[in-house]
């Protein structure tokens, strides 16, 4: 295995086998898959493609059927290696009457932490989700965007090099998203490896820089987001200080034609509705009081005049 491949899978297969051992269902088939240092890979998939299974898989928690999962080099059954894995599973599983101190103060003793290194990534963690005013709360009380928020503190207790997170986004609003996607983009820059499940197409190609696509438990496509989006056949040209016009098209089309081709379009890109909110909460934060009124659609026109 090659030293900066994190995660290395040949051949994986998991086929599930019913009460009597007779075979059931093939979860996995056949899975290679390569996960380099300091990359967000994104695992995509319809429901029962067999991302789980595949988390499964490399965690320990399963038995391969046939093929090797290989996790820094070693045999993910080995536990050993887990002690450098943050994990954060798409159902809250941490304890509703602990609160979050308590929480982290559990997982870190159960990865042996000094008591001084514990209590400091403790406090340095929970600063980091934002839960510092919530710290002394039971967990129980938590709404789920923030048992989210402890749920990625328990994972990264360990300082891991390899976070695994599954539907990081479930249950968050779009600040708590953007916030999120931030971080991940903020472990890669660390130097961690992230490997992320998500239904959350638009956020996974916001922050992962390879996918993999499971169908039926089959890799379908793997590779870079940039590539993999691309449009080869279609050619964007953006400027700004221009108007539209009517002038402006037609050279605009000659000139297209001229280097062999046709114009399609030209008009003004739109922004993403995630830009569009997060902009209008930073200006409600900034002008309390502020309210939508019928006119403001009209009264801020696309194409303003230009000055004469
Ligand atoms: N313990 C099990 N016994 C039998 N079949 C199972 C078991 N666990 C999963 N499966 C089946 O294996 C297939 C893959 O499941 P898996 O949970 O890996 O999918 P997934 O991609 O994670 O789905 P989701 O997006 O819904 O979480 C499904 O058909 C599922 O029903």
């Amino acid at each position: 295995m090659a030293q900066d491949l994190v995660v290395e899978t040949r051949s994986l297969t998991k086929v599930y086998r019913d009460f009597w051992g007779r075979r059931k269902k093939t979860a996995l088939n056949a899975l290679d898959l390569k996960i380099e240092r300091g990359e967000i890979f994104g695992l995509l998939g319809p429901n029962g493609s067999g991302k789980t299974t595949t988390i499964k898989l490399l965690l320990g928690l399963l038995f391969p059927t046939s093929g090797d999962a290989l996790v820094f080099g070693e045999p993910a059954l080995q536990v050993r290696k887990n002690e450098k894995i943050g994990y954060l599973p798409e159902e809250s599983y941490l304890y509703r009457f602990l609160n979050a101190e308590e929480t982290l103060d559990f997982y870190g003793r159960l990865f042996n932490i000094p008591t001084d290194v514990r209590e400091e990534r403790a406090r340095k963690l929970i600063d980091m989700v934002g839960l510092t005013n919530d710290r002394k709360r039971i967990l129980r009380e938590y709404s789920k965007g923030m048992r989210q928020r402890i749920g990625l503190a328990q994972a990264l207790i360990n300082d891991p090099e390899l976070v695994i997170l599954d539907e990081p986004t479930s249950g968050l609003d779009p600040l708590g998203t953007r916030w999120m996607k931030d971080l991940i983009k903020d472990l890669r820059n660390q130097g961690k490896t992230v490997l992320m499940c998500s239904h959350r197409l638009d956020d996974v190609q916001d922050v992962c820089d390879r996918v993999a696509i499971l169908y039926n438990g089959d890799l379908q496509e793997q590779g870079g987001v940039k590539e993999l989006l691309q449009d080869e056949i279609r050619l964007e040209v953006q400027a700004r200080g221009v108007r539209e016009s009517d002038e402006l098209k037609k050279e605009l089309a000659a000139l297209m034609t001229k280097y062999g081709g046709e114009l399609e379009f030209v008009g003004h890109p739109t922004t993403t509705l995630e830009e569009l909110f997060l902009r209008i909460v930073e200006e409600s934060k900034a002008r309390p009081g502020r309210r939508f009124l019928p006119r403001e659609e009209s009264a801020a026109p696309a194409n303003p005049p230009a000055k004469s």
